[in-house]
């Protein structure tokens, strides 16, 4: 029996029934599951315990709550009571909101969001954020960071430059990972996984290359897999 590979696969389904499907998939060979807004907002609180299902895998929800600390402490706490392993919250909410969810969450990990992997060089610039997406990226986890969050979302193309920034205590989370040669969809700043892993990633986010597939569980074992031969 193998350990199963870093790796959370996003469950943006239409529905339940599939989400569950596609966990009941791929646990085996991944370690987490997410479940995001999509699910989330159609079905509420009950989506946790039907993709944890019998295997009790680790559940990363990703609302990236973004609002004054207040409001987000709320919702932290609200969500909190779910036990999911990590939650996120962006980064540009600043640190006040940061620490507001990380007292509100204590059990657990909040991952802030750096910057949106969708968006390209040009696109951070048209909303003012200008110049390398890196450096704002590291100024932005830093900042979460030093608001106690323990997690970070961030482009595998930043990881090397915010794990310098942060050290080797905080888990960085990245999305916008693509096996060579796939489609990238509407993702910008992309990697594969191999290099997402050996920059520095502790926990690759992979969904459509996953579950687009007409077989999702053979599709995760085919990553899991190509993943353990970088880090031997
Ligand atoms: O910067 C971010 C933050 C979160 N995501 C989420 O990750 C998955 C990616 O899915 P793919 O199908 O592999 O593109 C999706 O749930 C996003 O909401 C992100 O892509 N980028």
């Amino acid at each position: 029996m193998t350990t199963p590979a870093p790796i959370a696969v996003a469950l943006d389904a239409p529905d339940l029934e599939t989400a569950a499907r596609w966990a009941g998939l791929v646990t085996p060979h991944v370690s987490t599951v997410k479940v995001g807004l999509e699910l989330y907002l159609r079905y509420g609180p009950d989506v946790i315990a039907s993709v944890r299902g019998a295997s009790g895998v680790q559940v990363f929800l990703d609302l990236k709550l973004h609002d004054i600390p207040n409001t987000v402490a709320a919702a932290a706490r609200a969500v909190g009571r779910l036990k999911p392993a990590i939650l996120t919250v962006h980064a540009s909410g600043g640190s006040a909101m940061i620490q507001a969810a990380v007292e509100a969450a204590p059990n657990t990990q909040i991952a802030a969001v750096t910057l949106l992997t969708s968006l390209s060089e040009a696109d951070l610039a048209r909303i003012g954020i200008e110049g390398a997406p890196v450096d704002a990226a590291r100024r932005l986890a830093a900042i979460a960071v030093g608001a106690g969050a323990q997690a970070l979302v961030c482009s595998p193309r930043e990881v090397a430059a915010v794990r310098a920034e942060v050290g080797p205590d905080i888990m960085l989370i990245t999305p916008g990972v693509r096996p060579a040669g796939a489609d990238t969809q509407d993702q910008a700043r992309v990697a594969t996984p191999e290099d997402a892993l050996s920059q520095g990633a502790d926990l690759l986010v992979i969904g459509r290359p996953i579950t687009g597939s007409a077989d999702p569980g053979a599709a995760a074992a085919g990553i899991a897999a190509a993943l353990r031969r970088v880090s031997h």
